[in-house]
């Protein structure tokens, strides 16, 4: 299966604004106030898009789920984890049900 296009793209796009100008890039922006901070942005993106799963609408959801996908690859950018590394472990995870994965880690 392909990998998703836009995702690389955009990871692509964030790995380019690395020792970017701050005042003109909003990634190169997160990337000089560091990980704590870009680790930080993750987690509000997520609380913002639990909040619309809950209390919003699709498009509002779709809207933060947007920036939290953002927010997560400029995570992974900063950590040295690509795209390719998170799409092999979801390969690896096809077929397996989850409610076994779970049972073999407690078995273990
Ligand atoms: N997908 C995104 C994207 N999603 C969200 N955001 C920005 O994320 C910011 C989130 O705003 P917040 O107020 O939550 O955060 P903040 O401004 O850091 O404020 P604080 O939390 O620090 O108070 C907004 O400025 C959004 O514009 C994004 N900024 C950039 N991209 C992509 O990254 C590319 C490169 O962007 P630049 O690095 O800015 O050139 C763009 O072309 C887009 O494709």
């Amino acid at each position: 299966m392909s990998s998703p296009a836009i995702l690389d793209d955009l990871y692509a796009t964030i790995l380019s604004r690395k020792g970017g100008d701050p005042d003109s890039s909003h990634t190169a922006r997160l990337f000089h106030k560091g990980r704590a901070k870009i680790a930080q942005k993750v987690g509000e993106e997520a609380v913002e898009t639990v909040i619309e799963a809950i209390a919003g609408t699709p498009e509002k959801l779709a809207s933060e789920s947007a920036d939290l996908l953002y927010h997560l690859l400029v995570l992974w950018a900063d950590a040295g984890v690509q795209p390719a590394d998170v799409y092999a472990i979801l390969e690896g995870r096809k077929g397996v049900s989850g409610i076994e994965e779970k049972n073999s880690r407690t078995r273990a």
